[in-house]
């Protein structure tokens, strides 16, 4: 994908980290806010444009006046107090950065299990949709306060792959304290940027390391696993410096800036794209390895003959996890029977079915057209 190209870009999602919005002694910096704010108002205008920003552990623990220390990490429920303390106050500094431009903002704070949800990922997306007809930003970050691990996003990276899903990005824009994905972490001698990332392997993976500081989550690694999960989805993602003055303008002028990771070509659309990135699996069906080749090799419907055995509890048409190793599944479906149902067919052929539940509604478990592979990532 040419990078000239990007200057088309109608609908985009830019995160901003913790690193962009303080200084290096983790002070919110007030300045890099407003100017971003005025870059933003800019690259706003003619497109659809989401922000998801982090920082509000960051203002909350400079409001606390909480020191960090590597000796004495805080514990989660420091870092929520601190959140919770801090968004309003990330609110409101946005909301002043930007109201100079006469941009209006909303507060749009979520949780994984908001868009796992099809109900509410549509509800989600319906706000989504009427904010930007209201010519109104949408300022995104997860709901850090409620979000205990098993509901939680985790960090904004992946919040801001999943946004872009229900959005409908063709672009997400990461801006963090460093210039791009090097060969090794920046802070190391001799590191060099790459400029076009043509597909996350293993072994880039492999050199995106942690964090840079104790108030930001994730570091390199998940952005480049959200990359990762973009360009399967259809959707280009670019990390770029956001203590950069013009870099963002630049990257949409076309001007070679950060690091590129372009879309690959076919797009999942839909329920399938909701299905591969926000969805989570109620249940997994433990399937044999033919079921798993015909599924992966051959675009089949799940049979009840390929069926071992189901993990949890699941209903009709609930999301459901595909996998012949539990740890690694590797499709996601819509479930055509419920997990009793699927506990007492298992193994069957279809000509079974009626006899073991006394009525028959379908003859597969998933069926192909509600299915998607996932990509496990790499081996
Ligand atoms: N290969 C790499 N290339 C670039 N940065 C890296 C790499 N490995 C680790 N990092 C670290 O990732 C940090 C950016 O991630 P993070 O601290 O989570 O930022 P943000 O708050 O913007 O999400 C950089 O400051 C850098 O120290
Ligand atoms: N939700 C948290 C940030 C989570 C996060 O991913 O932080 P970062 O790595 O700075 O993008 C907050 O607002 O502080």
């Amino acid at each position: 994908m040419p990078r000239n190209h990007l200057a088309h870009t109608k609908t985009l999602v830019v995160k901003v980290g913790t690193g962009t919005l303080t200084d290096a002694s983790g002070r919110v910096d007030p300045q890099n806010c407003a100017r971003l704010a005025a870059e933003l108002a800019k690259v706003g205008r003619g497109r659809r444009l989401v922000l998801v920003s982090s920082g509000a552990i960051a203002f909350g623990a400079e409001r606390l006046g909480l020191v960090r220390s590597r000796a004495k990490p805080w514990d989660i429920a420091t870092k929520q107090a601190a959140a919770a303390v801090g968004q309003p106050d990330l609110f409101r500094a946005w909301g002043e950065a930007f109201a100079p431009h006469g941009v209006k903002v909303a507060q749009v704070l979520l949780t994984a299990e908001d868009l796992a949800n099809r109900k509410r990922f549509l509800n989600a997306r319906r706000t989504f949709a009427r904010l930007l007809e209201l010519g109104v930003l949408p300022i995104v970050n997860e709901n850090d306060t409620v979000a205990v691990a098993e509901i939680k996003v985790g960090d904004n990276d992946s919040l801001a792959a999943l946004v872009a899903g229900c959005v409908e990005a063709e672009l997400v824009v990461m801006l963090t304290d460093v210039d791009g994905l090097y060969d090794r972490d920046p802070r190391q001698a001799g590191a060099r940027l790459f400029e076009l990332v043509p597909r996350v392997t293993a072994e880039v993976e492999r050199i995106a390391g942690g964090a840079g500081s104790e108030r930001s989550v994730g570091g390199m690694a998940t952005k480049v696993r959200a990359a990762r999960r973009l360009s399967a989805q259809g959707t280009a993602t670019a990390l770029l410096s956001g203590r950069r003055p013009r870099a963002l303008l630049d990257l949409l002028a076309g001007v070679k800036v950060g690091t590129l990771f372009p879309p690959e070509p076919e797009r999942l659309n839909g329920r399938k794209g909701w299905l591969a990135a926000a969805a989570r699996g109620k249940g997994t069906i433990l399937v044999d390895a033919g079921a798993a080749r015909a599924l992966k090799e051959r675009g089949k419907s799940l049979l009840p003959s390929g069926v071992r055995s189901v993990d949890g509890q699941f209903g009709v048409g609930d999301p459901v996890d595909i996998a012949v190793d539990r740890r690694r599944p590797f499709a996601r479906g819509l479930a055509g029977y419920g997990a009793d149902e699927v506990r007492r067919i298992a193994g069957l052929k279809t000509s079974e079915i009626e006899r073991a539940l006394g009525y028959k509604d379908l003859d597969e478990v998933v069926h192909r057209n509600d299915m998607v592979l996932l990509d496990a990532g790499p081996e």
